[in-house]
């Protein structure tokens, strides 16, 4: 099977198949300053949210380098992305129950008192819908970061820093074990409070807060309100597209919680935020080539500090000595898997995802 990235990548010579030297690289190095996945990346504006760490993400890092090297590693990474996604075949994935379940969800959007946005924080700003601002306006709202288990606690204060930095408070949370969850319970509380005061005020009896959970796919909003609840309330797997309804539960007599079904744009004009869902499972597996992705993967882990060369080269005791991610995948597949390029490509892919190669994010904030 031929994957679309071979184009990427030529052996410099047929004798010589694994040669990665003559990978192509990045036409141009002028600076990357309107990058689609920078673009997609712009800050949400009008969070008014929750707590999180405050420190200089480089003190505590995995990876000490120097700062505006790293910084410019990663707007490099960027920028070469773009470039890699370019020749691929389009990420698209807008299932029946999304187009469904969006018109109603935004409609119950407007009867909240809170709405809870949590994105992966692996990939924060790829998480992120394009029209929320607008479907949210000013409506109160909480940012989570959610598997803060799989990223490492230098890109954990990065994130906190930036967010910080925009009068945003974060919380990080595990949807898996429930850390952050009792947090967001209060938060939500907290910040909906003001309903009753309004209603006391008008001679009306208090109600229940409501509170919306809201997010791309599998980034685990139902695991989120599961452990809130203690209770298996909303189906939860490791897979995007699993709950196709909207659904109300009780947390006591004090707040209601509406999990959705996971909600992306019906067109995904930043391909580079497309591959990464893919990459992170946040999107169906059908929408992507796993070749590609799991190519793409590899030549970003390379670029990753905290990841590099010598990782991948250890997993699988296969040399990674070019950074062409098509070869890479083609050698684990003869060396392991009888030539399956399908089968190498979803090791790779499920080896990141089960931190095999480390706990890391894919995604810096911007400058
Ligand atoms: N490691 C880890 N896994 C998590 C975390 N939160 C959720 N998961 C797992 O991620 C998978 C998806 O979680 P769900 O809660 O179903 O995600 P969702 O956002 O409701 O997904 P959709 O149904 O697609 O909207 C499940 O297998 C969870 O166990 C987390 O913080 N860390």
């Amino acid at each position: 099977m031929a994957s679309q990235l071979s184009s990427l990548c030529l052996p410099n010579s047929p004798s010589l198949p694994f040669n990665f030297s003559l990978c192509r690289a990045r036409p141009s190095l002028a600076p990357p300053a309107a990058t689609p996945s920078l673009s997609s990346s712009s800050p949400p504006p009008s969070f008014q949210i929750v707590g999180g760490r405050n420190s200089g993400w480089r003190g505590t890092g995995v990876a000490q380098f120097g700062g505006d090297e790293e910084e410019a590693d990663w707007l490099d990474l960027d920028a070469d992305l773009c470039h890699w996604t370019k020749g691929l075949r389009t990420v698209q994935w807008y299932p029946g129950h999304i187009a469904k379940t969006e018109k109603e969800l935004k409609e119950q959007l407007k009867l909240m008192d809170v709405v809870v946005e949590v994105r992966d924080a692996r990939i924060p700003l790829s998480t992120t819908h394009p029209l929320m601002d607008s479907w949210l306006g000013t409506r109160k709202r909480i940012l989570v970061l959610n598997r803060e288990d799989m990223i490492s606690k230098a890109d954990r204060n990065a994130w906190a820093t930036y967010f910080t930095k925009q009068g945003i408070k974060v919380i990080f949370a595990n949807g898996k074990l429930g850390m952050g969850t009792m947090k967001l319970g209060r938060l939500a509380k907290t910040l909906a409070a003001d309903v009753n005061v309004k209603r006391r005020a008008k001679g009306l009896l208090p109600r229940a807060v409501r509170a919306g959970i809201v997010g791309y796919p599998n980034v685990g909003k139902s695991s989120l309100i599961n452990r809130l609840l203690k209770r298996r309330m909303c189906p939860a797997a490791p897979r995007p597209g699993v709950t196709r309804e909207l659904k109300w539960v009780h947390f006591g007599k004090d707040l209601e919680l509406l999990d959705s079904p996971g909600i992306i744009p019906m067109r995904i004009s930043d391909q580079v935020a497309a591959i990464k869902l893919a990459i992170c499972d946040d999107i169906g597996e059908k929408s992507y080539n796993v070749a590609d992705v799991a190519a793409i993967l590899v030549q970003m882990l390379t670029r990753i500090p905290a990841v590099g060369v010598g990782v991948l080269q250890n997993r699988y005791k296969i040399d990674v000595d070019g950074h062409c991610g098509d070869i890479f995948v083609q050698k684990v597949a003869l060396q392991l898997f009888n030539g399956d390029i399908h089968q190498a490509a979803f090791r790779i892919l499920s080896d990141f995802r089960k931190g095999k190669f480390g706990w890391v994010a894919l995604e810096r904030p911007p400058r």
